[in-house]
């Protein structure tokens, strides 16, 4: 049996999936998580209602050998790890170079490892994974998917900063991110539901890091994140699109070390200071702590009008999709984002809401709402075979 291995390193974790090369395309046997969160760090396994945890003993390095050399024997115990064909990657950044998956190679990672300074949370965990396994695996052809392809149909207004022509001649523009998760959902919304997938939808990924795609029949016409993964909407720990003049307030005024500020707008930011509690939604929602309901409230306030602002890019608005950690399992965000879009004719089910249905507003709602679960990993399996063609198959 030939398989494929993918990678998608997210902010604090990577998420693995083990697949089968049918004809019919990459079915998943096996999907890992490593938590880099967690000392010792844990590999979650599971397929089905199958969950097994290790503790793995590799310390996270530069170099991630070990770690994935420990993670390939635990999945190799659990699992038939097959004939290994390819290794696909999610990498967060591809600029302006890249506009559909390509192989990796020496040009190709150089490209990668180019704008590893527009995406600092994602990008080197990306680049440590593909040398990891170029190391253990030399012979295995690899792959990258970049989440900012899938915006590269947006019209250069949606991309454009206000500021100097000369800086976005360099780059300095909207990319947008999650590209992969969107992909997935516009071909999902298709199957489910192809009469709202072919007109105006909203789509909210709302994971750890938490972004919005304005589709039309399923291609980006606009998304909330920009240049780097901190714009748009507040996340659980990163702050969201943030008045430029406090920057300078911090940098100049507070004398605070660009490192510094880094490290405050993308870690200690969003549900986290906010709430100065957690950065999980489980957390805020259990707690009595008027900090916590904080949090969340301005959380759904600017999803809410995130979501507008989207709709105004469309020229209206005909559903709204959840999805992702947040998205797909709480109930009370998704009822506080569509009340405030009553006004907009978007009416909540709250019984299909409570339920995590995959449709979630009422047969009366001149919105359709929906729930539905991301798959980024199959994505970048099928994205790996469509480039490897014959060679992975
Ligand atoms: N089963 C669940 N029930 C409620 N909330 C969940 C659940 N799973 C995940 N979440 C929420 O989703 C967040 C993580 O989202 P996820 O999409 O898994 O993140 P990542 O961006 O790391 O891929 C968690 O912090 C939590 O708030
Ligand atoms: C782009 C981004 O923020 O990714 P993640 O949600 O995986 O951190
Ligand atoms: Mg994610």
């Amino acid at each position: 049996m030939k398989t494929l291995l993918t990678f998608n390193a997210g902010s604090s974790t990577v998420k693995i999936g083990l697949f089968a090369l049918r004809a019919g395309g990459p079915d998943r046997i096996a999907r890992g998580v490593i938590d880099f969160r967690h000392d010792p760090l844990t590999l979650r396994v599971s397929e089905g209602e199958r969950r097994i945890e290790t503790a793995l003993e590799a310390r996270p390095d530069e170099d991630l050998s070990g770690i994935l050399s420990e993670t390939l024997a635990v999945l190799g115990r659990h699992f038939d790890l097959g004939d290994v064909a390819a290794a696909g990657h999610r990498v967060v950044h591809g600029g302006d170079r890249f506009d559909g998956p390509v192989p990796l190679d020496a040009d190709t990672i150089a490209a990668v490892d180019a704008l590893t300074a527009l995406a600092p949370l994602h990008q080197p965990q990306s680049l440590r994974l593909i040398r990891a396994i170029a190391g253990l695996l030399p012979d295995l052809p690899q792959t990258a998917s970049f989440d900012t392809a899938f915006h590269r149909t947006n019209d250069a207004l949606v991309r454009r900063f206000a500021i100097p022509r000369a800086l976005h001649d360099r780059g300095i523009k909207r990319y947008g991110f999650h590209g992969l998760s969107y992909r997935f959902i516009a071909s999902e919304l298709a199957r489910v539901a192809p009469e709202a997938a072919s007109g105006r939808v909203v789509v909210a990924h709302l994971g750890s890091g938490a972004s919005l795609c304005g589709m039309l029949g399923g291609i980006s016409r606009d998304t909330s994140m920009g240049f780097s993964t901190l714009d748009g909407i507040p996340m659980a720990t990163r702050c969201g699109a943030l008045d430029p003049g406090v920057l300078l307030h911090l940098l100049r005024r507070e004398g605070r070390m660009p490192t510094e500020v880094e490290d405050l707008l993308y870690h200690e930011s969003g549900l986290l200071g906010v709430s100065g509690i957690s950065a999980d939604s489980r957390d805020l929602l259990a707690s009595d702590a008027p900090e916590a309901r904080e949090a969340i409230d301005l959380f759904t306030f600017r999803i809410a009008g995130e979501i507008a602002r989207l709709a105004a890019t469309l020229g209206g608005l005909d559903a709204v999709v959840f999805t992702a950690g947040v998205g797909e399992n709480q109930p009370a965000v998704r009822a506080a984002v569509c009340k405030r879009l009553g006004w907009l004719g978007l009416d909540l089910d709250p019984a299909a809401n409570a339920a995590n249905t995959t449709r979630i507003g009422t047969p009366a709602s001149r919105i359709a709402a929906f729930v539905i679960a991301t798959d980024e990993e199959q994505v970048i399996a099928e994205e790996t075979i469509s480039i490897l063609g014959d060679t992975a198959g």
